[in-house]
């Protein structure tokens, strides 16, 4: 089998220079399998020939590699992680922890809709969310998604393999749905020490200064917008809580209820 490639256009061109644009490649070696992830939506329908000739667009370069959308001559456009600097796995290990995030299914988790691997490529093949992702957004957005996402993906809610999320960051909470992405990608991949976030943090209780704290920590757009200090406040003593001790997410999910 020969080698196959995916065509990557750089993002910043243009649509009529990304037609000139010289292709980089992904090579994809022999021996690679493509394992779609069973779903309650439905059966995927695309293959790795379809995956193969896609055209894809960079949305970006974070800590676990690069991130392009795919598209493929029918069906809806997909989101391909390219994986890089994986940790020394052996194949069981690297299976069972691939399979433990495969396994994650919670309405509100960018569901893992294929992955392939091979000697040379590890892909993550995800639903493409179109509506982007919270840093871009203007305004916040209901928390109770994100925290029913982590107490679902702590293994609070069912008994499946827990997954800690290792990452969590507005770029990764897209707003379609609200969807958390890239969930336990940190148990596959060996991070640089200042990328790592799933230990917990150093030194004695957060506080913060003045009265309400309000001035120090909020974003003065945010602040002013009506009805949204108490939310926030009522947040801000959730997120110093966790810095002060590692709640259970059960709990969190409960009080950010209670909060309305
Ligand atoms: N399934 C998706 N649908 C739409 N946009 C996505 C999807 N997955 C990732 N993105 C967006 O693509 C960009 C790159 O994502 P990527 O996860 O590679 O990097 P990051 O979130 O900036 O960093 P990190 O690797 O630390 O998570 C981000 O803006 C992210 O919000």
């Amino acid at each position: 089998m020969k080698a196959k490639a995916i065509p990557v256009k750089d993002e910043e061109l243009n649509s009529t220079i990304m037609e000139r644009a010289t292709e980089r490649r992904i090579s994809v070696g022999e021996g690679g399998n493509l394992v779609f992830v069973e779903s309650d939506h439905g059966t995927t329908t695309f293959d790795l020939d379809d995956l193969f000739r896609a055209s894809a667009e960079g949305l970006g370069k974070g800590n676990f590699g690069n991130c392009y959308k795919a598209m493929m001559e029918v069906g809806p456009a997909v989101v391909v992680k390219r994986l890089r600097d994986l940790k020394p796995l052996n194949k069981d290990e690297l299976t069972r922890q691939i399979t433990a995030i495969a396994d994650q299914k919670h309405s509100n988790l960018l569901p893992l809709l294929a992955y392939f691997y091979s000697q040379e490529e590890k892909l993550f093949v995800y639903k493409f969310a179109a509506n982007g992702n919270l840093r871009k957004r203007n305004e916040g957005a209901n928390p109770l998604p994100v925290a029913r996402a982590l107490n679902y993906l702590h293994g609070n809610t069912r008994s499946h393999t827990a997954v800690p999320h290792g990452n969590l960051k507005s770029t990764n909470v897209l707003i379609d749905e609200i969807l958390v992405a890239d969930y336990g990608l940190t148990s596959l991949i060996a991070l640089r020490g200042e990328c790592r976030r799933t230990r917990r943090p150093r030194g004695g209780p957060v506080r913060v200064a003045g009265p309400s704290g309000r001035g120090e920590v909020f974003d003065e757009e945010m602040a002013v917008q009506r009805g949204a200090n108490r939310g926030m406040l009522k947040l801000m003593q959730i997120g110093l809580k966790c810095c002060d001790r590692t709640p259970e997410m059960g709990e969190v999910e409960e009080e950010i209820k209670a909060g309305g």
